[in-house]
């Protein structure tokens, strides 16, 4: 299949290098222009489950994407929250009548900004439980196992979607396909919403949070606020269902080393961070519903202070 990675940071460097050890015909487009030179130059590198992997995948800014002769099948994108817009907008002309959109990024509300570009038709929204960090430029480590599910936003899009499920499990991506996206969003929202902002603000990893007395409290206080909101959208979450999500986090010989990527974001970059599309979307929604979400409302206040203190860009 013919692949653009749309966002071509840490997640976007793993799916773009798992498809392309599949035999997939993978293209990077990224606006980051040193890690592209990287790449180009050297490969991109990945210390892969502790094995040295060099990947030769062209890689191409995103300001020049009008001038890539690409007809792609599937796009998909791995930016940030608050780069998407800008992301679709670069790569509009590249959307042919057949290529779908998969859109894996944390948070809610991201099918609103891309269907300022395309029809649901071209829409697979989905999310992931895979990891990924960069160590600089061109290097990605990735580690552990991960998961992801997706559904067509077409009534009529289940074969096309079911098309990309195999080729991403091809490359051993564990992709299902979901009937109800948008409580799977919202569950994946969860582990965000109290992994991503914990973890950054107490500097610790997943397994370490994880350990600390207080953290079951927190976690259903937390949680409470995205189910009380999910039900005004008509999401009923399970919670049950969610809290083991968000536990499997902890597993130090699974995910648990990891960092977030609000933490890679914020502490190890000094950038802006995601949390007003997961902590802060739940406080507004929830201001407009009249729920109260003051966990929600105290953490992305938490994490804005720690942007400005480390002036985060
Ligand atoms: N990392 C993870 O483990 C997981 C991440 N996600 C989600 O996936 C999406 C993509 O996240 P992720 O891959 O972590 O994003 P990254 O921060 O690794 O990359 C996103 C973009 O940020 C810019 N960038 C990143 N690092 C630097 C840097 N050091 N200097 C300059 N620019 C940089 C690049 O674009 P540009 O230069 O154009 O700004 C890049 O495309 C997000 O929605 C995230 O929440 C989901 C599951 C796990
Ligand atoms: C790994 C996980 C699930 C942590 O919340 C994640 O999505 C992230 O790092 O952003």
């Amino acid at each position: 299949m013919k692949i653009i990675i749309a966002g071509a940071g840490a997640m976007g460097s793993r799916f773009g290098l798992m498809l392309h050890q599949a035999h997939n015909d993978v293209i990077l487009i990224d606006g980051w222009q040193d890690h592209l030179d990287h790449i180009n130059r050297d490969g991109l590198i990945a210390d892969f489950n502790g094995q040295e992997i060099v990947a030769k995948i062209p890689a191409y800014h995103q300001d020049h994407a009008n001038e890539i002769d690409f007809d792609a099948d599937l796009i998909i994108v791995f930016t940030k929250a608050m780069q998407l817009d800008h992301m679709m907008a670069s790569i509009q002309n590249m959307i042919g009548d057949q290529t779908k959109i998969l859109c894996l990024l944390n948070g809610l509300g991201h099918e609103d900004t891309l269907e300022k570009y395309v029809s649901k038709d071209h829409i697979l929204l989905g999310n992931t439980m895979w990891t990924a960090g960069l160590t600089g430029p061109g290097k990605a480590k990735l580690f552990g196992d991960g998961y992801l599910e997706l559904q067509s936003l077409s009534t009529t899009g289940k074969a096309a979607a079911d098309k990309v499920i195999d080729v991403l499990n091809g490359a051993k991506l564990n992709a299902k396909y979901s009937e109800h996206i948008l409580s799977s969003i919202y569950r994946k929202a969860c582990v965000n919403g109290t992994m991503n902002g914990l973890c950054t603000i107490l500097d610790s990893n997943m397994a370490d949070l994880g350990a600390t007395a207080p953290i079951d409290d927190i976690v259903n206080s937390i949680v409470n606020e995205f189910a009380a909101v999910a039900k005004h959208e008509g999401v009923e979450l399970d919670l049950d269902q969610v809290l083991a999500q968000i536990k499997s986090c902890y597993d130090r010989e699974t995910i648990g080393l990891h960092y977030p990527s609000m933490y890679q974001d914020l502490i190890t970059n000094q950038r802006l961070t995601e949390i007003d599309y997961i902590n802060g979307a739940i406080a507004r929604k929830g201001q407009k519903y009249g729920v109260a979400t003051p966990y929600c409302s105290f953490l992305t206040q938490l994490i804005h202070c720690k942007e400005e203190l480390l002036g985060a860009k």
